[in-house]
């Protein structure tokens, strides 16, 4: 999670004797002068009052150091920390606050001991466990405390219950299904009959076609893979070959539903599996099985549970499970434990759950990383020898033998990597530096490569003069700088298409310019027209690493938006104008409108005057949700002509086929400009053209996986801007860490038998009933801590 302090000089300071154990005092100036500096966040302090109340109230002594731990605890989930590693901190107390070497810097001045490593610097594990043990706010989960202590991670009691209802949940489902176990079964060759007709033959290994097979054999499945890997091809071809199997044995068609974490991501896998979708050769398959019992509707993740306002809580749990036999969910490196519990809890015992995403990329907002955990592995495979030679008679061909390891785990047999780009071409300098950043090479001829332009697709805007960098990025932001692209980025060509040119804002700016419309045009028109608008705005997009200073989202969008305003493109640079382009910031269940929905500000004749007439209005056009039962739109329509009679919202009839909304502006409450956006909301998301910027200084965000996850949001078209070049090689060696107990859950709760090949579990029933009935909604029930 990104963070960016002012500290201030305020009078902090903090000093005790070092001689003695840290006194319920000491910890009460210590994280208060962690607050006044912003090193802790207010809700971090407030929880380890909680704890310093509750142990008053059970008339114990307040154990000092449990205070520490639990604001430390709470303040590392809001970094995305599942839980505080005790060995590690005491390790390293630096770890404690992570703060970066600015912040260090600005307090070393000072005489304090107030630096974690200072303040930290004689805490013993053992001293930590022992308080802890004593504290009635902490157990080992079979109490309900705040706070649980497993070996030596601690957890907020919530963020334990969710980790234990995954581990649980994904042990459950981690053994073969029955029907499919042995490769001879009737099920297993209807299976291998089906793929070989969706997969061409190939003498190299096809890793989407062991992906289909290995996916198919399991009530749970990871599809890894890299941008363009064919990640939507293989899980279309993954459905096809699934209904396939229900149409010879099963007499009825899987209930399948397709999910994503974000709408956005949900609009993008809507378009690209709908049309692999209309590609498969069904009518070859054994059944066959109905095009249109593969679905091409996509929905997210908060809708496909039944998200409620104000709520944590869902309308489908273990109590109300979806009505489902299959569910896939894209992008699942974006979700977090809260939500991943909340969606396996949700999930029918005998449902199939495929997860896709791009283990590489930036793990979720909010806490976890739980697609990178269950991947951890992927890379080397660790199939063993029952999984390869089982996916070599289904699939008639071998599993590379680098893959093989027969001490390979339950877990690494339910997840598959796809390994080839079709995406990008051999020579792509796109592909090149993504996979540098993943492998921690960016190498100095590499970057001699980009500077020089010896790449069709990377543009590198490099100088070290800071005033030039930024000139040359408002510059950039208005035409894309075409002319600085080999040949003005035109004549590339990918699948026998040619690609569209790198392209900046003026590309939709100068549609809106161009509109011909009037007033007297009907209101379909100015949607098409908007639906066009909002599309071009998608083709570029400036992505930055933080938020704050000139580097940032807050200073590039004002630097853009001048420009833009210099150039005659837009009519001011602040307050609300046509083209102005916005970014929701928080959920709105009102306006039906998600954190991460971009719009696009219109001048359109949709007002009306007070005796009837037309008015033109600025309204923001959104992209429509497509996934919205008619129920639910009509539902929503009525409320808007409750709540906001002037708007067009109002007057469209139930049931219209919807390009766009239009949203008056005044009801937007949390918004931004989205010139530029962080690489952390871009998720999800793909441009024709990308420009990354990154600030001139090094900050805890910097990380590989930002670097990546920044490179591949550009689908044809990077350009990089960078003050300071020199960071980048310890960009590339700073990784995300996320501490968890995901993973070792999960092995404490399989044990692979080698003679079946089953895996049995151990506690499973006992685990699952009690984060179940936790998890389930009880009314008026709060979230605890953090
Ligand atoms: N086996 C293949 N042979 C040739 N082309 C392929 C193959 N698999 C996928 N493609 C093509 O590569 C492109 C990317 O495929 P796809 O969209 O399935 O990848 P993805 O991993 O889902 O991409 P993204 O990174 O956008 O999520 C598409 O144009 C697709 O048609």
């Amino acid at each position: 999670m990104e963070r960016e302090r002012a500290v201030s000089d305020s009078q902090l300071s903090f000093s005790f004797d070092q001689s003695e154990p840290l006194s319920e005092s000491d910890v009460a100036e210590l994280l208060s002068a962690w607050q006044q500096a912003q090193w802790l966040r207010p809700l971090d302090c407030s929880f380890a009052q909680l704890i310093v109340e509750l142990e008053k109230e059970q008339g114990r002594g307040v154990e000092p150091l449990v205070l520490l731990l639990a604001a430390l605890t709470s303040y590392q989930v809001g970094r995305g920390h599942v839980c505080i590693d005790l060995a590690a901190l005491v390790n390293d107390s630096r770890q404690a606050l992570a703060l970066s070497p600015d912040e260090e810097r600005s307090w070393q001045t000072l005489e304090t001991q107030t630096l974690p490593q200072h303040a930290l610097a004689h805490l013993s594990l053992n001293d930590c466990l022992e308080a802890l043990q004593r504290s009635v706010a902490v157990s080992d989960g079979s109490e309900v405390t705040p706070l649980v202590l497993q070996g030596q991670r601690l957890y907020l009691r919530r963020l334990w219950r969710y980790e234990q209802t995954i581990a649980a949940n994904i042990a459950a489902r981690l053994s073969a299904r029955a029907e499919l176990l042995s490769a001879d079964s009737e099920q297993a060759v209807t299976l291998s009959q089906a793929l070989a007709q969706l997969f061409e033959f190939h003498s190299a290994t096809d890793y989407q076609k062991l992906a289909c097979a290995l996916a198919a054999r399991s009530r749970f499945a990871v599809i890894t893979g890299g941008p363009g890997t064919g990640k939507t091809t293989t899980v279309v071809k993954l459905l096809a070959a699934l209904q396939a199997l229900a149409a010879v044995h099963r007499g009825q068609p899987y209930r399948i539903r397709l999910a994503a974490p974000t709408g956005k991501a949900a609009a993008r896998l809507n378009e690209s599996i709908a049309a692999a979708v209309g590609k498969l050769p069904l009518s070859l398959l054994p059944g066959p099985p109905a095009r249109n019992d593969i679905p091409t509707q996509v929905t997210t993740v908060h809708r496909l549970l039944g998200s409620r306002p104000n709520s944590r809580h869902f309308r489908h749990h273990s109590g109300h499970p979806l009505p489902l036999d299959i569910l896939v969910v894209d992008e699942a490196s974006m979700v977090d434990v809260d939500l991943m519990a909340a969606l396996l809890d949700a999930l029918p015992d005998t449902a199939q759950l495929i997860l896709l995403g791009d283990k590489d990329q930036l793990a979720s907002v909010d806490a976890g990383a739980v697609l990178g955990e269950l991947c951890a592995r992927a890379t080397e495979g660790h199939y063993t020898h029952e999984t390869a030679s089982w996916l070599q008679q289904v699939c008639q061909q071998p599993v590379p033998a680098s893959l093989r390891d027969d001490s390979g785990r339950a877990l690494d047999q339910v997840v598959a990597m796809l390994r080839v780009s079709y995406r990008f071409q051999q020579d792509s300098g796109i592909r090149e530096l993504a996979q540098a950043v993943n492998e921690r090479a960016l190498t100095e001829p590499l970057l001699t490569a980009c500077r020089n332009s010896d790449f069709a697709d990377v543009c590198w805007l490099h100088t070290e003069n800071s005033d030039a960098a930024l000139q040359q990025l408002a510059l950039h932001a208005v035409d894309g700088s075409a002319a600085r692209f080999a040949n003005v980025g035109r004549g590339r060509v990918l699948h026998d298409q040619p690609l569209p040119p790198p392209c900046g804002y003026r590309h939709y700016l100068q549609q809106i310019k161009d509109c011909s419309l009037t007033e007297k045009c009907a209101e379909p028109l100015w949607q098409q027209w908007a639906a066009g608008v909002l599309e071009a705005f998608s083709e570029f997009q400036i992505l930055c690493a933080v938020r704050q200073g000139p580097w940032g989202v807050e200073g590039v969008n004002q630097l853009v938006a001048e420009q833009l305003r210099q150039s005659n493109l837009i009519e001011r640079s602040d307050g609300w104008y046509p083209g102005r382009p916005v970014l929701v910031t928080a959920n709105d269940y009102n306006l039906g409108l998600m954190n991460g929905d971009i719009g696009i500000t219109l001048r359109v004749p949709l007002g009306r005057t007070p005796d009837g007439g037309i008015e033109w209005v600025l309204r923001v056009a959104f992209p429509a949700a497509q996934d919205r039962s008619a129920k639910e739109t009509a539902a929503k329509e009525t409320a808007a002509k409750e709540t906001a009679v002037n708007e067009d919202v109002a007057q469209r009839s139930a049931g219209q086929s919807q390009r766009v909304r239009w949203v008056s502006p005044s009801r937007l409450q949390q918004l931004e400009t989205v010139f530029a956006m962080t690489v952390h909301k871009s998720q999800g998301s793909e441009f024709n053209h990308t420009c990354l910027v990154l600030p001139d200084r090094m900050s805890p965000v910097l990380t590989k996986e930002l670097l990546y996850t920044g490179i591949t949001r550009a689908k044809n078209w990077f350009s990089f801007l960078t003050p300071n070049e020199a960071l980048l090689p310890d960009i590339a060696q700073q990784a995300v860490t996320r501490v968890s107990g995901l993973r070792e859950g999960l092995e404490q709760q399989q044990v692979v038998d080698d003679k079946s090949n089953c895996w049995k579990k151990r506690w499973l029933k006992e685990a699952i009933d009690a984060t179940s009935n936790e998890l389930k909604p009880r009314p008026g029930s709060q979230g605890e801590g953090a």
